[in-house]
Protein backbone atom coordinates (compact mmCIF):
# COMPACT_ATOMS: atom_id res chain seq x y z
CA UNK A 1 0.00 0.00 0.00
CA UNK A 2 3.18 2.07 0.96
CA UNK A 3 3.89 2.34 -3.08
CA UNK A 4 0.60 2.58 -4.58
CA UNK A 5 0.62 5.93 -6.49
CA UNK A 6 -2.45 5.01 -8.47
CA UNK A 7 -5.96 3.29 -7.60
CA UNK A 8 -9.37 2.44 -9.35
CA UNK A 9 -12.30 2.69 -7.18
CA UNK A 10 -15.60 0.56 -7.20
CA UNK A 11 -17.22 -2.33 -6.37
CA UNK A 12 -16.34 -4.31 -9.25
CA UNK A 13 -18.65 -7.75 -9.34
CA UNK A 14 -17.96 -8.93 -12.60
CA UNK A 15 -14.66 -7.78 -13.24
CA UNK A 16 -16.07 -6.61 -16.82
CA UNK A 17 -14.87 -5.12 -19.68
CA UNK A 18 -15.67 -1.59 -18.31
CA UNK A 19 -13.86 -2.39 -15.02
CA UNK A 20 -11.13 -3.27 -17.38
CA UNK A 21 -11.11 -0.15 -18.83
CA UNK A 22 -10.36 1.45 -15.63
CA UNK A 23 -7.49 -0.86 -14.93
CA UNK A 24 -6.01 0.13 -18.05
CA UNK A 25 -4.89 3.42 -16.90
CA UNK A 26 -3.56 1.98 -13.88
CA UNK A 27 0.35 1.62 -13.77
CA UNK A 28 2.48 -1.16 -12.52
CA UNK A 29 2.25 -0.07 -8.99
CA UNK A 30 -1.73 0.09 -9.20
CA UNK A 31 -3.91 -1.17 -6.89
CA UNK A 32 -7.86 -1.79 -7.11
CA UNK A 33 -10.09 -0.62 -4.17
CA UNK A 34 -13.11 -3.15 -4.35
CA UNK A 35 -15.78 -1.70 -2.29
CA UNK A 36 -17.13 -4.35 -0.44
CA UNK A 37 -21.11 -4.21 -0.39
CA UNK A 38 -21.75 -8.01 0.31
CA UNK A 39 -23.95 -7.85 -2.87
CA UNK A 40 -21.75 -9.13 -5.50
CA UNK A 41 -22.55 -12.45 -6.66
CA UNK A 42 -20.34 -12.58 -10.12
CA UNK A 43 -17.27 -12.38 -8.96
CA UNK A 44 -17.62 -12.44 -5.01
CA UNK A 45 -14.40 -11.46 -2.75
CA UNK A 46 -11.11 -12.95 -4.18
CA UNK A 47 -12.51 -14.69 -7.26
CA UNK A 48 -11.89 -11.37 -8.72
CA UNK A 49 -7.72 -11.80 -8.23
CA UNK A 50 -8.25 -13.53 -11.49
CA UNK A 51 -8.66 -11.36 -13.61
CA UNK A 52 -5.94 -8.66 -13.29
CA UNK A 53 -2.53 -8.85 -12.32
CA UNK A 54 -3.01 -5.32 -10.11
CA UNK A 55 -3.01 -5.83 -6.52
CA UNK A 56 -6.74 -5.74 -5.04
CA UNK A 57 -7.63 -3.98 -1.73
CA UNK A 58 -11.13 -4.49 0.23
CA UNK A 59 -13.33 -1.85 1.68
CA UNK A 60 -16.00 -2.30 3.51
CA UNK A 61 -19.08 -0.29 2.18
CA UNK A 62 -20.13 0.21 5.89
CA UNK A 63 -16.89 1.45 7.23
CA UNK A 64 -17.13 3.78 4.22
CA UNK A 65 -20.59 4.62 3.38
CA UNK A 66 -20.86 7.55 6.16
CA UNK A 67 -18.36 9.94 5.18
CA UNK A 68 -18.22 12.62 3.27
CA UNK A 69 -16.31 13.67 0.10
CA UNK A 70 -13.47 14.80 2.40
CA UNK A 71 -13.20 12.07 4.66
CA UNK A 72 -13.55 9.62 1.91
CA UNK A 73 -10.26 11.78 0.06
CA UNK A 74 -8.62 11.82 3.83
CA UNK A 75 -8.90 7.65 4.19
CA UNK A 76 -7.32 7.31 0.69
CA UNK A 77 -4.49 9.12 1.58
CA UNK A 78 -3.67 7.32 4.99
CA UNK A 79 -4.20 4.21 2.95
CA UNK A 80 -2.11 5.28 0.29
CA UNK A 81 0.50 7.98 1.26
CA UNK A 82 1.80 7.75 -1.98
CA UNK A 83 -1.63 8.12 -3.63
CA UNK A 84 -1.03 10.46 -7.12
CA UNK A 85 -3.64 9.37 -9.02
CA UNK A 86 -7.59 8.04 -8.82
CA UNK A 87 -9.57 6.51 -11.65
CA UNK A 88 -13.11 6.15 -11.85
CA UNK A 89 -16.18 5.51 -13.93
CA UNK A 90 -18.37 8.08 -15.73
CA UNK A 91 -21.17 6.92 -12.93
CA UNK A 92 -19.24 6.81 -9.76
CA UNK A 93 -20.90 7.81 -6.77
CA UNK A 94 -19.62 7.89 -2.82
CA UNK A 95 -20.33 8.77 0.37
CA UNK A 96 -23.45 8.66 2.25
CA UNK A 97 -26.84 8.29 -0.09
CA UNK A 98 -24.10 8.43 -3.27
CA UNK A 99 -24.29 12.35 -3.13
CA UNK A 100 -20.70 12.87 -4.30
CA UNK A 101 -19.11 11.75 -7.38
CA UNK A 102 -16.19 12.21 -9.64
CA UNK A 103 -16.63 16.11 -9.47
CA UNK A 104 -16.13 16.01 -5.77
CA UNK A 105 -12.99 14.01 -5.95
CA UNK A 106 -12.04 16.35 -8.36
CA UNK A 107 -12.13 18.95 -6.13
CA UNK A 108 -10.77 17.98 -3.20
CA UNK A 109 -8.39 15.83 -4.00
CA UNK A 110 -4.91 17.44 -4.89
CA UNK A 111 -3.85 14.51 -7.36
CA UNK A 112 -5.17 13.70 -10.94
CA UNK A 113 -8.75 12.37 -11.06
CA UNK A 114 -8.95 10.48 -14.33
CA UNK A 115 -12.70 9.57 -15.33
CA UNK A 116 -13.43 6.49 -18.13
CA UNK A 117 -16.24 6.97 -20.54
CA UNK A 118 -18.93 4.51 -20.68
CA UNK A 119 -17.76 1.25 -22.13
CA UNK A 120 -20.75 0.09 -24.46
CA UNK A 121 -21.06 -3.46 -25.96
CA UNK A 122 -23.44 -3.32 -29.46
CA UNK A 123 -24.41 0.01 -27.92
CA UNK A 124 -25.50 -0.93 -24.62
CA UNK A 125 -23.97 0.17 -21.53
CA UNK A 126 -22.14 -2.74 -19.55
CA UNK A 127 -23.08 -3.52 -15.99
CA UNK A 128 -23.02 -5.71 -13.48
CA UNK A 129 -26.97 -5.72 -13.15
CA UNK A 130 -27.18 -6.63 -16.64
CA UNK A 131 -24.96 -9.37 -16.73
CA UNK A 132 -26.94 -10.71 -14.04
CA UNK A 133 -29.86 -9.92 -16.05
CA UNK A 134 -28.53 -11.86 -18.79
CA UNK A 135 -27.10 -15.05 -16.93
CA UNK A 136 -31.13 -15.06 -15.51
CA UNK A 137 -32.64 -15.91 -18.75
CA UNK A 138 -29.81 -18.09 -20.01
CA UNK A 139 -28.04 -15.24 -22.46
CA UNK A 140 -24.56 -17.18 -21.71
CA UNK A 141 -23.32 -15.60 -24.79
CA UNK A 142 -24.24 -12.19 -24.15
CA UNK A 143 -23.20 -12.56 -20.81
CA UNK A 144 -19.72 -13.48 -21.30
CA UNK A 145 -19.60 -10.73 -23.77
CA UNK A 146 -20.06 -8.16 -21.60
CA UNK A 147 -17.56 -9.92 -19.26
CA UNK A 148 -14.87 -10.28 -21.70
CA UNK A 149 -14.38 -13.79 -20.16
CA UNK A 150 -16.58 -16.55 -19.27
CA UNK A 151 -18.77 -16.60 -16.64
CA UNK A 152 -18.01 -19.57 -13.93
CA UNK A 153 -19.19 -20.78 -10.50
CA UNK A 154 -17.22 -23.07 -8.18
CA UNK A 155 -18.61 -24.86 -6.28
CA UNK A 156 -18.07 -28.21 -3.36
CA UNK A 157 -17.92 -31.53 -4.49
CA UNK A 158 -20.84 -33.08 -3.28
CA UNK A 159 -22.71 -36.87 -3.41
CA UNK A 160 -25.44 -36.87 -6.19
CA UNK A 161 -28.44 -39.82 -5.92
CA UNK A 162 -25.83 -41.90 -7.67
CA UNK A 163 -28.64 -42.73 -10.40
CA UNK A 164 -26.50 -40.61 -13.00
CA UNK A 165 -23.39 -43.33 -13.22
CA UNK A 166 -25.77 -46.37 -13.05
CA UNK A 167 -28.69 -45.67 -15.30
CA UNK A 168 -27.46 -42.24 -16.83
CA UNK A 169 -23.88 -40.43 -17.42
CA UNK A 170 -21.66 -40.28 -14.69
CA UNK A 171 -21.95 -36.53 -13.17
CA UNK A 172 -19.79 -34.47 -10.65
CA UNK A 173 -22.50 -32.51 -8.21
CA UNK A 174 -21.64 -29.43 -7.18
CA UNK A 175 -23.01 -27.57 -3.93
CA UNK A 176 -23.07 -23.61 -5.28
CA UNK A 177 -22.68 -20.95 -2.92
CA UNK A 178 -21.92 -17.07 -3.00
CA UNK A 179 -22.41 -17.02 -6.73
CA UNK A 180 -25.34 -16.00 -8.90
CA UNK A 181 -26.57 -19.67 -10.86
CA UNK A 182 -27.74 -18.91 -14.12
CA UNK A 183 -30.94 -20.02 -15.85
CA UNK A 184 -32.37 -23.83 -15.19
CA UNK A 185 -31.21 -26.11 -17.84
CA UNK A 186 -28.37 -27.34 -19.75
CA UNK A 187 -25.15 -26.08 -20.70
CA UNK A 188 -21.93 -26.15 -23.07
CA UNK A 189 -19.37 -26.03 -20.34
CA UNK A 190 -15.33 -26.64 -19.44
CA UNK A 191 -14.84 -27.68 -16.20
CA UNK A 192 -12.13 -27.81 -13.69
CA UNK A 193 -11.57 -29.90 -11.37
CA UNK A 194 -9.96 -29.88 -7.76
CA UNK A 195 -6.87 -27.73 -8.29
CA UNK A 196 -6.32 -29.23 -11.99
CA UNK A 197 -4.84 -26.61 -14.64
CA UNK A 198 -6.44 -28.17 -17.54
CA UNK A 199 -10.46 -27.46 -18.04
CA UNK A 200 -12.40 -30.41 -19.38
CA UNK A 201 -14.97 -30.25 -22.31
CA UNK A 202 -18.43 -31.09 -20.40
CA UNK A 203 -22.04 -30.51 -20.05
CA UNK A 204 -23.85 -29.43 -16.98
CA UNK A 205 -26.98 -29.24 -16.00
CA UNK A 206 -28.73 -26.23 -13.35
CA UNK A 207 -32.05 -27.12 -11.93
CA UNK A 208 -34.55 -28.96 -10.07
CA UNK A 209 -34.67 -33.14 -12.06
CA UNK A 210 -37.90 -32.69 -12.43
CA UNK A 211 -37.93 -35.89 -14.14
CA UNK A 212 -36.65 -37.78 -11.15
CA UNK A 213 -36.08 -36.91 -7.38
CA UNK A 214 -37.65 -33.35 -7.97
CA UNK A 215 -33.98 -32.34 -5.97
CA UNK A 216 -32.09 -29.05 -7.05
CA UNK A 217 -28.88 -29.84 -8.82
CA UNK A 218 -25.50 -28.09 -10.25
CA UNK A 219 -24.21 -30.97 -12.20
CA UNK A 220 -21.66 -31.64 -15.11
CA UNK A 221 -20.74 -34.63 -17.51
CA UNK A 222 -17.13 -34.60 -18.26
CA UNK A 223 -16.80 -35.37 -21.91
CA UNK A 224 -13.26 -36.61 -22.40
CA UNK A 225 -13.29 -39.40 -19.64
CA UNK A 226 -14.55 -40.40 -15.97
CA UNK A 227 -12.89 -38.46 -13.53
CA UNK A 228 -12.76 -38.19 -9.80
CA UNK A 229 -13.63 -35.18 -8.29
CA UNK A 230 -12.42 -35.09 -4.63
CA UNK A 231 -13.14 -31.64 -3.38
CA UNK A 232 -14.26 -28.93 -5.44
CA UNK A 233 -14.60 -28.07 -9.06
CA UNK A 234 -15.24 -25.13 -11.07
CA UNK A 235 -17.96 -24.88 -14.27
CA UNK A 236 -17.43 -21.89 -17.04
CA UNK A 237 -19.88 -21.52 -19.42
CA UNK A 238 -19.76 -21.12 -23.05
CA UNK A 239 -22.70 -21.54 -24.25
CA UNK A 240 -26.65 -22.31 -23.54
CA UNK A 241 -28.26 -25.81 -24.78
CA UNK A 242 -31.81 -26.25 -23.83
CA UNK A 243 -34.21 -25.82 -21.04
CA UNK A 244 -35.02 -27.50 -18.35
CA UNK A 245 -37.59 -30.61 -19.14
CA UNK A 246 -39.84 -33.26 -17.67
CA UNK A 247 -38.99 -36.30 -19.43
CA UNK A 248 -41.59 -39.30 -18.89
CA UNK A 249 -39.23 -41.72 -18.58
CA UNK A 250 -35.41 -42.36 -17.68
CA UNK A 251 -34.90 -43.50 -21.18
CA UNK A 252 -36.22 -40.15 -22.65
CA UNK A 253 -33.82 -38.43 -20.34
CA UNK A 254 -31.34 -40.71 -21.33
CA UNK A 255 -31.73 -39.95 -25.10
CA UNK A 256 -31.72 -35.82 -24.30
CA UNK A 257 -28.99 -36.09 -22.46
CA UNK A 258 -27.14 -38.10 -25.48
CA UNK A 259 -28.12 -34.93 -27.51
CA UNK A 260 -26.82 -32.82 -25.59
CA UNK A 261 -23.23 -34.73 -25.09
CA UNK A 262 -23.31 -34.46 -29.40
CA UNK A 263 -24.33 -30.75 -29.04
CA UNK A 264 -21.79 -29.55 -26.51
CA UNK A 265 -19.14 -31.68 -27.91
CA UNK A 266 -19.52 -30.07 -31.41
CA UNK A 267 -19.27 -26.80 -29.69
CA UNK A 268 -16.47 -27.34 -27.83
CA UNK A 269 -14.34 -28.68 -29.76
CA UNK A 270 -12.68 -25.41 -32.03
CA UNK A 271 -12.24 -24.25 -28.54
CA UNK A 272 -8.42 -24.22 -27.55
CA UNK A 273 -7.90 -25.64 -24.08
C1 LIG B 1 -26.61 -32.97 -19.59
C2 LIG B 1 -27.68 -33.22 -18.59
C3 LIG B 1 -28.97 -32.82 -18.84
C4 LIG B 1 -29.99 -33.04 -17.93
N1 LIG B 1 -31.24 -32.64 -18.22
C5 LIG B 1 -32.24 -32.85 -17.33
C6 LIG B 1 -33.57 -32.43 -17.61
O1 LIG B 1 -33.88 -31.84 -18.65
N2 LIG B 1 -34.53 -32.72 -16.68
C7 LIG B 1 -34.24 -33.35 -15.51
O2 LIG B 1 -35.14 -33.59 -14.74
N3 LIG B 1 -32.98 -33.74 -15.21
C8 LIG B 1 -31.98 -33.52 -16.09
N4 LIG B 1 -30.70 -33.92 -15.79
C9 LIG B 1 -30.42 -34.40 -14.45
C10 LIG B 1 -30.62 -35.86 -14.30
O3 LIG B 1 -31.92 -36.02 -13.80
C11 LIG B 1 -29.57 -36.36 -13.33
O4 LIG B 1 -28.33 -36.44 -13.95
C12 LIG B 1 -29.88 -37.69 -12.80
O5 LIG B 1 -30.98 -37.47 -11.95
C13 LIG B 1 -28.70 -38.35 -12.11
O6 LIG B 1 -28.30 -37.59 -11.02
P1 LIG B 1 -27.07 -38.00 -10.07
O7 LIG B 1 -25.81 -37.56 -10.74
O8 LIG B 1 -27.34 -37.22 -8.82
O9 LIG B 1 -27.14 -39.47 -9.86
C14 LIG B 1 -29.67 -33.70 -16.70
C15 LIG B 1 -28.37 -34.08 -16.42
C16 LIG B 1 -27.37 -33.85 -17.35
C17 LIG B 1 -25.96 -34.30 -17.05
N1 LIG C 1 -19.64 0.54 -18.47
C1 LIG C 1 -18.76 1.24 -17.74
N2 LIG C 1 -17.99 2.17 -18.33
C2 LIG C 1 -17.11 2.90 -17.62
N3 LIG C 1 -16.94 2.78 -16.29
C3 LIG C 1 -17.69 1.89 -15.65
C4 LIG C 1 -18.64 1.06 -16.33
N4 LIG C 1 -19.23 0.26 -15.42
C5 LIG C 1 -18.69 0.57 -14.24
N5 LIG C 1 -17.75 1.54 -14.37
C6 LIG C 1 -16.94 2.12 -13.30
O1 LIG C 1 -16.29 1.06 -12.62
C7 LIG C 1 -16.28 1.30 -11.20
C8 LIG C 1 -17.01 0.19 -10.52
O2 LIG C 1 -18.40 0.34 -10.79
P1 LIG C 1 -19.51 -0.66 -10.28
O3 LIG C 1 -20.66 0.15 -9.77
O4 LIG C 1 -18.91 -1.66 -9.39
O5 LIG C 1 -19.91 -1.36 -11.69
P2 LIG C 1 -21.31 -1.84 -12.21
O6 LIG C 1 -22.07 -0.61 -12.62
O7 LIG C 1 -20.99 -2.71 -13.37
O8 LIG C 1 -21.96 -2.59 -11.07
C9 LIG C 1 -16.91 2.67 -11.00
O9 LIG C 1 -15.87 3.62 -10.92
C10 LIG C 1 -17.77 2.84 -12.24
O10 LIG C 1 -18.00 4.19 -12.57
Amino acid sequence: MNKTTTISIGGFDGMHIGHQALFDKLDDKGTIVVIETGYANLTPDRFRERYTTHRIVYLKLDDIRHLDAKGFVNLLKVKFPKLKKIVVGYDFHFGKDRKYSYDDLKNIFKGEVVVVEEVKHNNDSVHSHKIRAKLQIGDIKGANEFLGHNYMVVGKRIDGQGLGSKELFATINLDVKDFLLPKEGVYATLTRIDDEEHYHPSVSFIGHRVSTDGTFAVESHILDGELTCKDKAEISFVDFIRNNEKFDSIQELKEAIKKDIAKAGKELKFLQL
